[in-house]
């Protein structure tokens, strides 16, 4: 295969296809045709106003309360102890500080006398005080480390948990939602920083006491002294809030790309698709599409290096001429006489200090903003998608006789026109119905529907009995459906866990086995290294894989296995054996007199066994009866489709 970038080529036709035109068989392509650039990716935040849009300096500046106070509530949620030992040391860091320089400013004037010893026995108390208050500043700082080591995980699984259990709460709609992804991804980033930002608030808090004390101290000896630190560690700040700007816009600018990137790179490392890929030679241009991505992303990153060198070069030098300004004011305040030796050099030890002070706390304030605009995204994404979550009503329902849906419809967030329009239907305990249709006929959007996974968009009702599916807890609706979707999980557990996920677990595999049995999965269940306990998960260690149709066979089984009084199957047997579809639809008609059963099927010859079929056709009925009287039926749909498929 050549470059992606050459120049397209028209397949060549064979010599025999050109001698025979009724049979052509093209020859396999050795060139890859010019390939088109990815799209452009660019999320705009039409949903959600972007932190960074329209910010100025006072207002980030203005947020670094917040995050703060952001940041002390998380920590006061997941360990009340640790994060109180972390206030009382900072507290107690800095009154070591405010003591040991008082201590310090005590003990200078008592040394600058011409006998060294007699200076050194007038000091010693003092010089005593300040070693000790030093040691107990360092000791409170270390324990506030260890506080905030013990915290940091915490943070991060608390922040972790919210987001995946927000994800599986949320209602399905909002997986439609424009963005979704992106904002989702942005959240996880937001997580992520959340540790980071726990640790810049500890090292921001304790610049801030630290600030206070030496602060206190200084200004105690001369004002101007203060004025003057201020200016030299300010120009510094500002510049790290303008870099922070800088990343942070690059980020934003990106997350599209990296997103969408993210999702390829699974695509192309799972030997799920390994065959595919390589079969019908895609590598080239997945390649492509894949490098194009990261140069979309890298060069993004590498246009904002020179800003944000200009950015921190030029706050750097500008600090630089400050605090030269500093010492020389220092050094014309003694020359003048206005400051004696003695105290001017109480006041390097403080400047030192509230300098060292200072430059941590915009240093801390700078990060701590730019890991709060990631957290900001992280607490938007939870407000949103909690607002989202599924919360409809509180009645509990029980299992239903009958399923009425009235006047129902579905628009789907992102399409103008309804995936199934208004629908009038019933379906009884006992009754086995097939839905059929063709591709977009909105056969799994009714299903959504008629389980409560989804309410009717526009006026409507599905009713369980008489309660409405819009006012019932949806747990409670749940607990009576099993569903077999058109993709089902392969869920990377043991076979017993697939097999029993989302019921309570019971002693004893008995009632597991019977469902296997009910699959036709009972021999290759007991040929699996451990059996039950057998991972099924390739990618791991130890791990074991299933065939398509014996995942299908599972997912089967897992729905079996819940005894529901609704039993959904959308596609259940497109990758099973003839014997595997055999043994689902005798078990389907064995067990269906005990619930209200709904098959979704493309094989029509399933249809036969019944009792109702309902056609689909664009989000309508178009007819429904027993198979025998629609394919009977002149000008029928099914009947049609039903001739396509014999004639092959
Ligand atoms: N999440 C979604 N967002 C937007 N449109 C969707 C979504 N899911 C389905 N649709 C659209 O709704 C219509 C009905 O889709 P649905 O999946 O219900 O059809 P189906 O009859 O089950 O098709 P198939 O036989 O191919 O499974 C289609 O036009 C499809 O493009």
């Amino acid at each position: 295969m050549t470059a992606p970038h050459d120049e397209t080529v028209v397949p060549a036709v064979d010599e025999t296809s050109r001698c025979d035109r009724s049979v052509s068989v093209p020859v396999a392509r050795s060139e890859a045709p010019q390939p088109s650039a990815p799209p452009e990716l660019d999320y705009n935040g039409r949903k959600h106003r972007r932190a960074m849009d329209d910010a100025t300096l006072w207002d980030m500046a203005r947020r670094i309360p917040a995050a703060l106070i952001q940041t002390a509530r998380l920590a006061w949620t997941v360990d009340r102890r640790m994060a109180a030992t972390i206030v009382v040391c900072q507290l107690l860091s800095g009154i070591g500080t405010a003591v040991m320089l008082g201590a310090v400013a005590e003990a200078l004037p008592r040394l600058m006398v011409p006998d060294p010893r007699d200076g050194l026995a007038q000091a010693w108390p003092a010089l005593t005080v300040a070693v000790v208050a030093m040691a107990t500043g360092a000791a409170m700082w270390i324990l506030a480390d260890w506080a905030t080591r013990r915290l940091n995980p915490k943070i991060a699984s608390a922040a972790d948990l919210t987001l995946v259990d927000l994800h599986m709460r949320a209602e399905l709609a909002a997986y439609d939602a424009e963005g979704f992804g992106d904002r989702s991804q942005a959240a996880e980033i937001g997580a992520l920083r959340a540790v980071d930002i726990a640790d810049d608030a500890k090292t921001l808090t304790n610049g801030l006491v630290q600030l206070v004390s030496a602060a206190t101290v200084l200004t105690s000896l001369h004002p101007l002294l203060l004025g003057v630190l201020l200016l030299s560690v300010v120009p510094r700040g500002m510049g790290g809030v303008i870099a922070a700007r800088v990343d942070y816009r690059v980020h934003d600018r990106t997350i599209s790309a990296r997103n969408v990137r993210g999702m390829m790179r699974w695509w192309l490392t799972t030997p799920d698709l390994a065959d595919e890929l390589r079969a019908n030679t895609m590598r080239g241009y997945l390649h492509f599409w894949y490098r194009s991505m990261c140069d979309r992303v890298e060069g993004r990153e590498l246009e904002a290096a020179r800003p944000y060198l200009m950015v921190t070069l030029l706050a750097a030098s500008l600090g630089g001429l400050f605090t030269l300004g500093m010492w020389t004011s220092l050094a014309a305040l003694v020359l003048a006489g206005a400051m004696s030796t003695a105290i001017a050099g109480t006041a390097v030890v403080a400047s030192q200090t509230a300098g060292r002070a200072l430059n941590s706390i915009i240093r801390y304030s700078t990060v701590m903003f730019h890991h709060g605009l990631y957290l900001s995204d992280y607490y938007a994404f939870v407000d949103e998608v909690r607002a989202m979550a599924t919360a409809r009503g509180t009645v509990q329902v029980e299992a239903p006789q009958q399923i009425r849906l009235e006047s129902a419809s579905y628009t789907y967030p992102s399409k103008e026109t309804a995936a199934v329009q208004p629908i009038t239907l019933t379906l009884n305990r006992g009754e086995v119905v097939a839905l059929v249709g063709e591709n977009g006929a909105g056969k799994s959007t009714l299903i959504r529907m008629l389980t409560g996974l989804t309410v009717p968009t526009n006026g409507g009702k599905v009713l369980w009995d008489d309660t409405d599916l819009a006012t019932a807890d949806a747990e409670s609706v749940w607990r009576h459906v099993g569903l077999v979707p058109q993709k089902n999980g392969h869920w990377p557990l043991a076979a017993r866990e697939n097999i029993t996920l989302g019921q309570p677990r019971e002693h004893g595999d008995e009632r597991i086995w019977h469902a296997a049995e009910r699959v036709g999965m009972t021999k290759a269940l007991r040929e699996l290294p451990d059996q039950l306990d057998t991972l099924l998960a390739r990618l791991v260690w130890g791990g074991h894989e299933m065939s398509g149709g014996q995942w299908q066979r599972l997912a089967c089984a897992r729905a079996m296995y819940r005894e529901p009084a609704v039993l959904v199957l959308d596609e259940p047997t497109s990758e099973m054996d003839a014997r595997g579809e055999h043994t689902i639809f005798h078990e389907l008609r064995a067990t269906a007199p005990g619930r209200i059963t709904v098959v979704v099927t493309h094989r029509l010859d399933n249809v036969r066994m019944a009792d109702r079929v309902v056609v689909l056709d664009q989000g309508r009925i178009r007819e429904q009866g027993s198979f025998d009287e629609l394919v009977a039926t002149e000008g029928s749909l099914l009947g049609e489709l039903y001739d396509l498929a014999q004639d092959r």
